[in-house]
């Protein structure tokens, strides 16, 4: 699991280090060599230009400059502005060869390094600047980002002035928001985290691949968890909701409808009863489908079972205050979010953080970046996904999905990170043409692989 730390967080991480007796040179040495690792690596001996700000993000380059230009690459180095920290000027002193100033004749290499900017960007790039960096990335064919690809907002994801799509991004110490959010991470390219002796606590970390309780083979159905789904007005969503939680492992799985739903396998078992407060159910799940029912939700809401509410459900909350003492995860998109929150001021994770205190539940706030926020402070970034989840029902399968992770002993924080991962995993195992029937079944595969 790859820590996620803030430009602010950062700093202090890396000042920790200074205090420990770590100097800035030897870190941005680490840093530097680390990025020429990663591109040899991933490039192999393709002449290099590397473009070079005026700060630490600079001085990374240079170091990189030199190791690539060690391994006997073919390495030009061209300069936005002179080095303006001492870390930097010392990694310009090691730099033996020729430094051109950037400008409007600066040639074009088949590699592209961004040295320009990290996390001590403060606004979008000048003009002047901004267009030799697009010019020079259009014109190479593998563009590598130091740190961060320059222009983007290190902790919100956004973009400060127009920014290229980078091959690969590679980062120091910890990933930071914006690898992980919209709509910089769909910039960086693939992201690479290179260790340079920097501490980070992983209370903010990428989801990784889940760790799922061992099934005890001597346990029976309900060790391996049951998920009871109260279907609503339309019982098609609750339908995917309860196969995929099938498929995602739950040992039993049962749906509460007032009338028989076509095409559910004969191992849902379907009841014309809701005993919302059977000490079995390991996780009750509510709101895919439901409609203009907010009875259904009502009667959810004094089960004392873990529950995930979705979709339709959190609409009929109202207010988040009913979530408290509920053991409850929800799973909004921007608009639910925005209907049960009001406006919260912030980051995407920072508005998912006080959502979460605000209602005691976990809570998935899903989008083209998907993070899941804790009450206590913790915050997973799901990894890319493949656009192709935009589509209808795609949400039911990922409910059902977490409503599984829930039943089957996960907490509800790593329940939901394991929940939003599988989902992922499946869509790409699915493939582009799935619709979300398919996608249940993929999950399958995806907890096998
Ligand atoms: N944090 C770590 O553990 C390490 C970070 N390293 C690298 O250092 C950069 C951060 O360096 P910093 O000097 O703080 O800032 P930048 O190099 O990103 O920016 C340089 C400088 O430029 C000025 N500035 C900001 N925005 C603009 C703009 N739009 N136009 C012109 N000038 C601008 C501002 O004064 C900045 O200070 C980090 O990303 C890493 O790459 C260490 O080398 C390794 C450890
Ligand atoms: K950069």
């Amino acid at each position: 699991m790859r820590p996620i730390l803030t430009a602010d967080q950062m700093r202090s991480a890396e000042q920790r280090a200074i205090d420990a007796s770590t100097s800035v040179e030897q870190l941005m040495e680490r840093a530097g060599a680390g990025l020429a690792e990663a591109v040899n690596r991933f490039a192999g001996p393709m002449p290099v230009l590397v473009l070079c700000g005026p700060g630490n993000n600079g001085g990374d380059g240079y170091v990189a400059a030199r190791h690539l230009a060690e391994r006997g690459i073919e390495v030009r180095v061209a300069a936005l502005a002179d080095p303006a920290s001492d870390a930097a000027k010392w990694a310009r002193s090691q730099w033996a060869g020729e430094v051109e100033a950037l400008s409007d004749e600066t040639a074009e290499a088949p590699m592209l390094i961004d040295a320009l900017f990290g996390t001590g960007l403060k606004r979008g790039l000048e003009e002047a600047a901004s267009e030799r960096f697009l010019r020079l990335s259009s014109r190479s064919k593998i563009r590598i980002a130091c740190d961060l690809p320059s222009g983007a907002d290190t902790d919100t994801g956004t973009l400060l002035s127009q920014v290229p799509e980078f091959d690969m991004t590679v980062t120091f110490g910890a990933l930071k928001p914006s690898h992980r959010l919209y709509p910089a991470m769909h910039r960086c390219g693939r992201v690479v985290l290179a260790d340079i002796g920097i501490e980070a606590l992983p209370d903010w970390h990428e989801i990784g691949r889940p760790a799922l309780p061992p099934l005890d083979p001597a346990g029976h159905k309900y060790d391996r968890g049951l998920v009871h789904a109260l279907a609503g007005k339309m019982p098609g969503a609750i339908a995917l909701s309860a196969i995929a939680a099938a498929r995602a492992g739950a040992g039993y799985v049962r749906v509460s409808t007032s009338r028989p739903i076509d095409g559910l396998p004969a191992a849902i078992v379907q009841l014309d009863t809701a005993e919302v407060n059977d000490e079995r159910i390991g996780c009750l799940l509510v709101g895919p489908g439901l409609g203009d029912a907010p009875q259904v939700l009502t009667l959810a809401l004094t089960s004392r079972s873990p529950k995930v509410i979705d979709a339709d459900g959190i609409t009929h909350l109202g207010d988040p205050e009913r979530l408290r003492g509920q053991d409850a995860i929800i799973t909004p998109h921007s608009g639910e979010f925005a209907r049960l929150f009001g406006k919260i001021e912030g980051s995407k994770p920072d508005q998912a953080l006080e959502g979460a205190r605000r209602s005691e539940a976990v809570i998935v706030y899903k989008g083209p970046d998907t993070i899941v926020a804790a009450p206590d402070g913790r915050v997973g970034f799901a990894p890319p996904a493949p656009p192709w989840l935009a589509s209808a029902g795609t949400g039911d399968v990922l409910a059902g999905i977490i409503a599984a992770m829930r039943a089957r002993g996960l907490p509800a924080f790593e329940a939901a990170c394991a929940g939003v991962w599988l989902h992922g995993r499946a869509a790409e195992i699915a493939g582009p043409q799935m619709i979300a029937d398919d996608l249940a079944r993929a999950v399958q595969q995806a907890l096998a692989l």
